[in-house]
């Protein structure tokens, strides 16, 4: 790779005994959307901010363009944006006066008019803050963190609570800035906004990486099992049950039958699993409304390195003295 333009080895901070961030280590190439990816609590703004320089680390170094973030915090200022979560400015403030006011903070700044236009705020550019939408909020926080021109801009789960539609917009936006050169720090809990952005990225849990890589190498690196999904009209969903449950038992590409919603059962064994269903079907003259393949993601991946489901639902870290 070359010159990694974020280095981070070994961070680690804890708050009191609470152990937040407990080994992360990452680089970052230029020009990358590189994400950070977790459960909540998992302890990925804790990383960002201390990487950041916004926070002292308890261990481990960071180097962002070669600048040591954690010893000289204000050299990276003008390398780095920062889109925070829930960033929050004055009711009454305009989009226009926010850009102006946080351009003024700059050596060089981005011309806000550019801004603007990137980030499709120009027509709401005399709008106040307490009049925007979820969405423009989202993008008038993008807007600032990179008002100061940065080469790396990080942006913490900046597509939660937005319906799907601005979701998109976001995204779309995203590679925009990425296009114009900007290396991406994105902090997401989403999987499918990691899958379906970043060129790499880290699987963070309870402080530690758990796995890393590009979100299609990490689903290749899974185990070979494929789970065909096969809906059957109601009066024939026992018998079609039988046959397939039967054909478990007997067929080496067949591991197991399990039951779904409506008519559904769920068949997995190899690679050649189809390949043993649609005969045994026809065989007993079976016609199913629906057959799909399950299509693997890095959901999969999460639960093949943690051995938990994927829920955002928060995640202990470790405390000092022992992982919980
Ligand atoms: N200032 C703080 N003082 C004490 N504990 C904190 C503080 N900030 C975060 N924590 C705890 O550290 C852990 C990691 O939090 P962090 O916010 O970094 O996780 P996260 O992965 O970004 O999750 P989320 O997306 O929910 O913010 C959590 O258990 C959290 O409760």
């Amino acid at each position: 790779m070359t010159a990694p333009v974020v280095e981070v080895t070994n961070l680690r901070k804890t708050y009191g005994p609470k152990v937040a961030v407990d080994d992360v280590s990452f680089a970052v190439a230029p020009g990358e959307i590189f994400g950070i990816l977790g459960p909540n609590g998992a302890g990925k703004t804790t990383a960002v901010e201390t990487l950041a320089g916004l926070r002292a680390a308890d261990g481990g170094t960071v180097r962002v363009l070669g600048v040591d973030t954690q010893r000289d915090p204000a050299a990276v200022r003008d390398l780095l944006g920062v889109q925070l979560q829930e960033a929050t400015l004055h009711d009454r403030i305009t989009v226009s006066e926010a850009l102006h006011l946080f351009a003024g903070f700059y050596r060089d700044p981005a011309d806000p008019a550019e801004l603007l236009a990137l980030l499709d705020l120009t027509e709401h550019a005399h709008k106040q803050f307490a009049r925007l939408s979820g969405g423009q909020k989202q993008r008038l926080s993008i807007a600032l963190a990179l008002v100061g021109n940065p080469r790396v801009a990080i942006l913490d789960e900046l597509t939660t609570g937005l319906d799907p539609q601005a979701r998109r917009a976001t995204w779309d936006l995203v590679e925009r800035v990425r296009d114009r050169g900007v290396t991406i720090l994105l902090v997401t809990h989403f999987m499918d906004e990691a899958e379906r952005l970043c060129d790499r990225l880290v699987v963070i849990d309870a402080g530690r990486v758990v796995a890393s890589g590009t979100p299609q190498g990490l689903i290749d690196d899974l185990d070979d099992d494929r789970t065909v999904v096969v809906r059957f009209p109601a009066a024939d969903a026992d018998r079609a049950r039988g046959v397939l449950t039967a054909l478990a038992a007997t067929h080496p590409d067949v591991d197991r039958v399990e039951p779904g919603q409506g008519g559904e059962v769920a068949v997995t064994g190899s690679p050649r699993v189809l390949f043993a269903v649609v005969p045994a079907l026809a065989e007993a003259d079976l016609v199913p409304d629906d057959v799909r393949t399950v299509t693997r993601s890095l959901e999969d991946v999460f639960l093949a390195v943690t051995g938990r489901t994927y829920a955002t639902q928060d995640v202990e870290p470790a405390t000092e003295g022992g992982r919980p």
